[in-house]
């Protein structure tokens, strides 16, 4: 797989170029929509392989791979009207539009694989979902981190919804920082050894050797103070509100309002 094109030239778009070209001895040709002017000058100006096209059209004609890196709202806009011959391999990376959804905007025979990238895909660290498998796309991904192939959209579904856990999780951070200054400790201070603390989390969790359980229970001193924040304040109730936000999100994605 040579010959890429991205439709959307967004912060994912920029990621995944990245990763694709930035150092790499074997960067793909990659093809550019022109909106997202600014990014996509600057992506052309910095990798070699990377160019900006006329229009939608020509990426489309000259990719093997066309990501579809649009918003959700924009997608009839940018593709609407759009000749995808059948030897094309679309990815579709908008969240929240189903395989059946791009097929009938872009009126193609052509094969239609939906993946999540993640913004770690810029340095080559990100796992991406796909549905369904395909080598190429498998590959394409596999350069960036590794891909994941799961069984159907059901399945993707729950992934899509664990990924919308990412922001909670750092506005946990920046309340634990708040918290922190509010009792009289300079931010910056607080601030740092939040980041420092989970930090050491991220590190913990690239040992595979241990369970989420056992990382947990590893952490814990029995009635010390983890156990204290745990039991009185991620208790089965807060638990179980997480669980119902994270029900109604996958209700939605499985076929929710537009
Ligand atoms: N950000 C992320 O981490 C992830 C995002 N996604 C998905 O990727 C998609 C893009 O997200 P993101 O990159 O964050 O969004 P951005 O808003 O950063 O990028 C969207 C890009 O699409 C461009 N665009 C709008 N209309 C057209 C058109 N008619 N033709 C070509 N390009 C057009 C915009 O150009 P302009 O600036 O000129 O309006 C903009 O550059 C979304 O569907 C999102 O769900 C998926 C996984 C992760």
């Amino acid at each position: 797989m040579q010959r890429i094109g991205i439709v959307g030239v967004g912060e994912i778009g920029r990621a995944l170029v990245t990763g694709l070209c930035e150092g790499a001895d074997d960067a793909p040709e990659v093809f550019l929509s022109p909106r997202g002017a600014d990014t996509a000058a600057e992506l052309a100006a910095r990798h070699a392989s990377v160019r900006v096209c006329a229009d939608n059209q020509e990426v489309v004609d000259r990719s093997e791979v066309v990501i579809i890196a649009v918003r959700k709202e924009d997608r009839h806009t940018a593709l609407g009207g759009l000749r995808v011959a059948p030897d094309r391999i679309v990815v579709n990376v908008m969240a929240g539009v189903a395989s059946d959804d791009l097929r009938r905007t872009l009126a193609t025979e052509a094969a239609v694989v939906r993946a999540i990238p993640l913004p770690a895909v810029r340095e080559r660290r990100g796992v991406t979902v796909t549905c369904p498998a395909h080598p190429v796309v498998d590959a394409l991904f596999g350069r960036l981190g590794g891909a994941l192939p799961v069984a159907d959209e059901a399945a993707f579904n729950v992934f899509s919804a664990l990924t919308g856990t990412l922001t909670a999780h750092y506005r946990y951070l920046a309340t634990l920082t708040s918290w922190a200054a509010d009792q009289g400790v300079p931010a910056a201070d607080a601030e740092r050894y939040v980041r420092g603390l989970f930090q050491g989390v991220g590190r913990a969790l690239g040992d595979e050797t241990r369970t989420l359980d056992r990382l947990a229970a590893d952490h814990e001193t029995p009635k010390g103070n983890n156990e204290r924040i745990r039991t009185t304040w991620f208790d089965q109730a807060n638990a179980q509100a997480l669980g119902s936000a994270l029900d109604g999100l996958l209700a939605d994605l499985n076929g929710g309002p537009e």
